[in-house]
């Protein structure tokens, strides 16, 4: 399990960092984002939550898990958006983030080299397994990444492709099980070569 990183410098200390979580759809991102912004509202830190707007699936607002956890999020248009949205934050967390433009990495880094401690969820690979949107370049620049793993729709194991069930072709395509599901490796190549 993460555990907040407070070594080697003292509380009061404003030290800005970079985490990321990523994985496949159903891995859980966005549940171990609210559990890591949950605590920080206990430690009584100044939160502020960010999504793409495109993202509505559950909540024009709320970030929503697929159990239905949920934490109050500001919708945004462009990475851009939240430099400002943020300023007067500790902590900043962002969801869905492969949906965001590659402005997203400057935003987190600024973010982070004035202080704050920012936490990034999203899926690293699309549809067809390739990288999604700014997710790579965020890892390298990132101080922590955790990466979290379904359990296989097909077999059981640990799934770490999001494989979909439709024909589209087009990279963004939202939607839940109706349109995906999680797979590991192999079950993720078989279907693929049907
Ligand atoms: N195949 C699966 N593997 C793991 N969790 C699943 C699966 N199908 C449904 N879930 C549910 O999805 C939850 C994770 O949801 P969420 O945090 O929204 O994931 P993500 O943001 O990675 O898509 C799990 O706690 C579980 O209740
Ligand atoms: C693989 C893949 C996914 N999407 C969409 C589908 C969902 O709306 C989100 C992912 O949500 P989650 O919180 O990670 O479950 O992304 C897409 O548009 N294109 C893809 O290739
Ligand atoms: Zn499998």
């Amino acid at each position: 399990m993460f555990i907040e990183p407070q070594i080697g410098h003292s509380k009061n200390e404003k030290r800005g960092w970079i985490e990321v979580v990523c994985g496949s759809m159903f891995s859980g991102k966005t549940e171990e984002l609210i559990r890591r912004l949950n605590r920080a509202l206990i430690a009584k830190q100044k939160v502020e939550i960010f999504k793409p707007a495109i993202d509505t699936r559950y909540h024009a607002e709320n970030v929503v898990s697929h159990n239905e956890n949920s934490i109050r999020s500001t919708p945004v248009q462009f990475a851009n958006d939240i430099l400002l949205l943020a300023a007067n934050s500790d902590v900043v967390g962002i969801d869905e983030a492969q949906f965001f433009d590659e402005e997203l990495v400057k935003v987190s880094r600024n973010l982070a080299n004035a202080g704050k401690r920012v936490i990034v969820a999203g899926l690293d690979m699309d549809f067809s397994g390739n990288p999604f949107g700014p997710m790579p370049e965020l890892m390298a620049v990132a101080e922590f990444i955790t990466k979290v793993h379904a359990i296989c729709a097909q077999c059981g194991g640990l799934a770490s492709f999001s494989y979909r069930t439709t024909a589209s072709t087009k990279k963004v395509v939202l939607g839940e099980k109706d349109q995906y599901e999680p797979r590991c490796r192999q079950c993720f190549n078989k279907g693929n070569r049907k």
